[in-house]
């Protein structure tokens, strides 16, 4: 249910400046990770996001990290319908979630094009950690195939779904495993890896890259402080990639950034 309000005021006591850490919109779910010293005012928050984004008809405010292996935060509902199953559009695509077992990122979106534009109709596509889909189905709709592994079963519900959705059966296989295993699960000599790998996952580098061809590329993605990057640069090319292009791609907590490195294995 709705959560009462606690303190009552007027006008918009909070954010001059915008929701500090901001929020996100998931189909027409906002999701916002309200400040200790802010509690008091989830109401307010909550209205203030509604009367900002008009699609969006449920406000939850995350209660837990997302410190399980599924990447799932907690969360309550502060606003509107009590609900966490939506559907997000992105790139002409759809994507169906339930934000209480699958993770979904909606900041990644410019990069998950960015990437997809870069493969070939032609292409064998590997995709740990693929979640409901997104990072899976846009390549898959380029005409790539694409084999995506997750591990869990819920998001793997999901991604059965949106590749219903969005017509992507023929091109995408899903792998319900554990990304550790995939030189066990996979002989195939792939073309290319993308690897949005959660935080602290850095071995998955290597155990993805281990099933690309020699001259394939490895998107790769890890959270990292700017000063470490060109020691991490480093350390790739004597593990032998070579560093095609990295960028930054979004803060994630202070001084900690996610860094796309776009390797080819030599
Ligand atoms: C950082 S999220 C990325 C999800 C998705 N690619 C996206 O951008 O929305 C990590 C995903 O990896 C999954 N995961 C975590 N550990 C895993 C493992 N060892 N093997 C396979 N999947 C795993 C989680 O369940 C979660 O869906």
């Amino acid at each position: 249910m709705p959560r009462q309000k606690r303190r009552k005021s007027s006008g918009n006591p909070c954010f001059p400046g915008g929701i500090p850490g901001g929020f996100d919109v998931i189909g027409d779910i906002a999701v916002v990770n309200i400040p200790a010293e802010y509690e008091d005012y989830c109401s307010e928050v909550a209205a203030y996001i509604a009367g900002k984004r008009k699609n969006v008809r449920t406000v939850l405010n995350r209660t837990a990290s997302a410190g399980s292996d599924f990447r799932v935060p907690g969360f309550e509902v502060i606003y509107g319908d009590p609900r966490t199953v939506t559907v997000h559009r992105e790139s002409g695509l759809s994507y169906m979630v339930d934000l209480k077992d699958s993770f979904f990122n909606p900041r990644l979106c410019t990069e998950r094009m960015r990437v997809a534009a870069m493969v070939n109709g032609n292409e064998i596509v590997l995709v740990p950690f693929a979640g409901v889909g997104p990072f899976a189905i846009l390549p898959a709709k380029r005409g790539a195939n694409v084999y995506a592994v997750e591990m869990n079963p819920a998001a793997c519900g999901w991604l059965r779904k949106n590749m219903e959705l969005n017509d992507a059966s023929g091109s995408l296989e899903i792998i319900r495993g554990d990304a550790h295993d995939i030189p066990d699960i996979f002989s195939t000599e792939f073309d290319r890896a993308i690897v949005p790998a959660p935080y602290g996952f850095e071995e998955s580098l290597i155990l993805s890259a281990s099933c690309v061809k020699k001259g394939g590329f490895i998107h790769f993605y890890t959270f990292k402080r700017p000063s470490e990057i060109d020691g991490l640069r480093e350390s790739y090319e004597r593990s032998g990639f070579e560093t095609v292009s990295v960028r930054r791609c979004g803060n994630v907590a202070k001084g900690v950034a996610r860094w796309a490195f776009d390797l080819r294995k030599i």
